[in-house]
């Protein structure tokens, strides 16, 4: 079992929480105007929904008991306007409240997409992305359940009630107060309901997200699962979390139901009430008929609301806690490094690491540099290495050394925790983030490719890589698989890459890389193994990448970088050599003893 529920567990907000609602404001303050002719309508509906048991009662004893026909079809079309009305008013006021959902769903989707966009490697490395994306969809999504379940028309519900007890207590106070003496039970069934339902809910978002994140994780690993004949257990494992989700949501049925039980039983002790106390004022002749029948429908409308209380409650306490997680992210301040200042003043090492900013790269240094992913388990320690324009050095060492995080400092999707890195005498820090990762071209170990065409792979959009496409992959040599393409260019990739091969991925991401046509190129070399011919065609492919470049290569076929300007060897951490391949294998120490591993058949 490798599922234990450590997915996050939901916060159960509360059902109104002022602080979230406030914030929540700021998003439906431009779209005002549209909100308040929809506020402004709740009224009128009111008010014709308390005017049709009006117009019955009138009917009734004015007309009907008294035998007189004259004025019913008066009535009769005043009643159908009313509810004709009352349609329209319904119909525009849906409308204007979902359109503005709509709109600040749209906003807030947008700025919490360019939010995460800055966020640092650092919370990528922490947070799951299924989290992020559920962000984006469901917590949005049920915002605007907010708007069409129509919460806002709470306010209405609240006129029409208030409405029905003035109207009520006008007609005929003694009646209203014996048919009222069932409402101390209704509020306190509606409190009671609201303390088991929160505890309930509680229960059900945790193990809804328990279920969700294995999803995720088991159908992203489905090849995984397959390969290893472990579909039972996956099977058994989603059963049993399936199981506990179904388990939870009972209680919330149960009352659900009891809920709906009670509110409708009490609504007809009410109707009984009435029958009960109002047949006898009729009887004595202090109550038309007409009033008691209006009194019947009032009381219906007065429950009617009531009953929905319970799926309006759940709405909110989601939406409540969507809120609370939204604004959590928004409020993530882990932001992409920005420029400023270097913390210490760069050391003016040696002369090879000055050049004067804003022309052709002169020199690339990291001076003494330390770095932990985590508190002070450092990866790196006093790394130091200087290199000069045009030269090719190499990063070679056993697995986990520190190789990739050397490159990653120099892109800067992380900071060196001492020491620096300068380029032409620059700490990296002070330049602008774009500015120094448009000089660099990195090509990872994984090449990721996007859904769309090979030329949208290859120039990601940008228009003056575009017109270097083709340009760009004949240099590494992918041309010649490209052109035997149906489409070309224009061949669909799939998500990330699946309908290419491993080799001609690496392939297209080279060609991305020259296309960007960098000065400084990061090259993480793909330890996944290709076959030889493909390895020949890669290797051709890195050459034309190289040509003219300043590279920094993490290399793990030693064969590829036996003609490299310098070769540095990291173990542990720490720089334990550097020299050219031949310089390296004279000395007999590391180097020597990987190569001798490598070449050993
Ligand atoms: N994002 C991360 N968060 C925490 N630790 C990390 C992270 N990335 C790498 N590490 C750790 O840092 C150490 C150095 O990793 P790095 O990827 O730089 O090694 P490498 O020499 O490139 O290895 P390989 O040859 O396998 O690619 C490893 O011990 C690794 O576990």
């Amino acid at each position: 079992m490798h599922f234990g529920g450590i997915y996050e567990e939901e916060a159960v907000g509360k059902v109104y929480d002022r602080r979230l609602m406030g914030r929540f404001l700021a998003y439906i303050v431009p779209y005002r105007r549209m909100l308040v002719t929809a506020l402004l309508v709740l009224p009128l509906i009111a008010a014709s929904k308390l005017a049709q048991p009006w117009i019955i009662k009138v009917a009734i004893d004015e007309h009907i008991v008294k035998g007189r026909m004259e004025g019913l079809p008066t009535l009769a079309a005043a009643f159908l306007v009313v509810i004709f009305a009352e349609s329209i008013l319904m119909f525009a006021q849906v409308y204007l409240l979902q359109w503005v959902g709509q709109r600040v769903m749209y906003d807030i989707r947008v700025k919490l997409f360019s939010h995460i966009q800055r966020l640092s490697t650092r919370f990528f490395d922490q947070t799951p992305v299924g989290s992020l994306v559920s962000r984006l969809t469901s917590d949005i999504e049920v915002l605007g359940e907010m708007f069409a379940a129509g919460i806002v028309t709470v306010v209405g519900d609240i006129l029409v009630l208030a409405g029905i007890v003035g109207i009520m207590l006008w007609m005929n106070v003694q009646l209203s107060l014996v048919t009222f003496s069932v409402l101390p039970v209704l509020i306190w069934v509606a409190f009671a309901f609201r303390k088991w339902m929160r505890l309930a809910f509680r229960q059900v978002r945790a193990r809804q997200a328990n279920l969700s994140a294995f999803l995720a994780e088991s159908i992203g690993g489905m090849a995984v699962v397959q390969l290893f004949n472990r579909e039972r257990e996956e099977a058994e494992e989603f059963r049993r979390l399936n199981a506990s989700y179904v388990e939870a949501n009972l209680p919330v049925i149960t009352w659900d139901a009891a809920l709906y039980a009670v509110v409708e039983s009490l609504s007809s002790v009410a109707v009984a009430l009435i029958i009960w106390y109002g047949g006898g004022e009729i009887v004595k002749g202090t109550l038309s008929f007409g009033s008691l029948v209006a009194f019947i429908q009032y009381i219906e409308k007065f429950f009617s609301p009531i009953r929905d209380l319970s799926a309006k409650y759940s709405i909110m306490q989601g939406a409540m806690a969507s809120l609370e997680r939204i604004f959590a992210l928004l409020d993530n301040n882990d932001r992409e490094p920005a420029s400023m200042p270097a913390p210490e003043a760069t050391p003016a090492t040696a002369q090879a690491c000055q050049g004067s900013p804003g022309h052709a790269l002169q020199s690339i240094c990291f001076n003494d540099i330390w770095f932990a992913y985590k508190d002070r388990d450092y990866v790196l320690k006093e790394f130091s290495l200087q290199m000069k324009r045009g030269e090719k050095v190499a990063l070679v060492g056993e697995t986990g050394g520190g190789k990739t995080t050397v490159t990653r400092l120099l892109s800067r999707l992380y900071d060196v925790e001492r020491g620096s890195i300068t380029i032409d005498g620059t700490d990296i820090r002070e330049l602008q983030l774009p500015a120094l990762r448009k000089r660099i071209g990195v090509v990872l170990q994984d090449p990721y490719l996007f859904s769309g065409t090979i030329a949208y792979n290859i120039s990601l959009g940008d228009p003056e890589a575009l017109k270097r496409v083709e340009q760009a992959a004949a240099v590494v040599g992918a041309d010649r698989f490209i052109r035997e393409l149906p489409k070309g260019y224009d061949e669909e990739v799939r998500e990330r890459g699946v309908n290419f091969s491993a080799g001609e991925r690496q392939l297209i991401s080279f060609a991305r890389a020259v296309a960007f046509d960098p000065e400084i190129l990061v090259l993480d070399e793909a330890t996944a193994s290709v076959d030889t011919a493909s390895e020949r065609l890669i290797q051709q492919g890195l050459e034309g990448l190289m040509q003219g470049r300043t590279t920094l290569v993490v290399a793990h076929r030693l064969s590829t970088i036996r003609d490299a300007d310098r070769i540095v060897v990291i173990h542990r951490g720490e720089k334990a050599e550097e020299g050219t391949h031949a310089e390296l294998m004279a000395a007999q120490g590391l180097y020597y003893r990987l190569y001798q591993l490598q070449f050993k058949d």
